[in-house]
């Protein structure tokens, strides 16, 4: 999918929700069980009643690599459907890929050739040669991890170097790398208060932003500074909107949650003069 599709999206649904598909064995209703694949028959459900109010689903490769063969079929099994019944939707794989440059290339081939997702993160930490095999794939997105969610990105993301952080390292680098405008970039919810600074750095670029819901960031927090003339924002939700309810209604209730946020994110593109 190009980037002016996406977009398009966003402005037609009046959202820049994505929706993390982030699926438990422990956690998803009981009843689902009696199927032969109950991952896929939990997604399947999530997507179908929600997929007029987001514009991205984002898998977490961890929730299925951790039940092996099977786990993998499940995530294969999403894509094809997702591409299949909603090929609109722009799909992330959140796998956090990285390697030397040969090895990079065959994450890129699995998750873009092998299995057709739109994008996939993937950790900058070992530099220009182990991204830019990412970006040598035409209408595919690779998003940086620039500046996590989690409280250990205080560890190193935003420790100064010699004159700046490596957060901003990893912005101002990136953008030399060939095919740069393929980049997005992860940008935790919960660190609402360098979005200024990260705009500055990287205006037109998209970012994907966890951390709403479960971790407690704010759509209007991240919208302050994080919204630019193309919208440029992916805010993610999973645990809050496909864990609302553990119970027959699981689906009915997801969608209640991601209709609060779609209608969030509605205000914030009036508010900000966007649509
Ligand atoms: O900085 C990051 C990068 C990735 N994630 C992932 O996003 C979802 C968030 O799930 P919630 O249930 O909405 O908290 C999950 O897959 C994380 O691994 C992140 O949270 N922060």
């Amino acid at each position: 999918m190009t980037t002016t599709q996406l977009i398009e999206q966003i402005r037609k649904k009046q959202s820049f929700l994505c929706i993390g598909l982030d699926p438990d064995l422990d956690k998803i209703p009981t009843h689902l069980h009696q199927y032969e694949d109950p991952i896929f028959e939990f997604n399947k459900a999530i997507i179908d009643a929600t997929h007029h109010l987001c514009v991205a689903y984002k898998p977490n490769t961890a929730f299925y690599e951790c039940y092996g063969i099977k786990g993998w079929k499940s995530l294969e099994k999403t894509i094809q459907y997702l591409n299949n019944k909603y090929p609109e939707i722009f799909t992330i794989a959140d796998a956090k890929r990285g390697d030397i440059g040969n090895t990079s290339t065959r994450y890129a081939k699995a998750f873009f050739e092998q299995l057709n997702f739109d994008s996939i993160t993937v950790a900058p930490y070992m530099g220009k040669d182990s991204v830019e095999p990412f970006l040598s794939f035409k209408n595919k997105h690779t998003i940086l991890l620039a500046l996590t969610s989690n409280e250990g990105a205080l560890d190193f993301q935003t420790q100064n170097t010699t004159d700046t952080t490596l957060y901003k390292m990893v912005l101002e680098k990136s953008k030399t790398w060939k095919n740069a405008t393929q980049l997005m970039y992860v940008v935790g919810a919960t660190k609402a208060e360098y979005f200024k600074e990260i705009r500055n750095i990287v205006p037109d670029n998209f970012l994907l932003v966890p951390g709403v819901g479960a971790q407690g960031g704010s759509v209007e927090e991240v919208c302050k500074y994080g919204l630019n003339k193309n919208i440029g924002l992916l805010i993610n939700s999973s645990r809050g909107i496909i864990y609302a309810s553990n119970q027959s209604n699981f689906a009915v209730q997801a969608q209640i949650e991601a209709q609060k946020l779609q209608q969030e994110m509605q205000l914030e593109l009036t508010k900000h003069s966007i649509i």
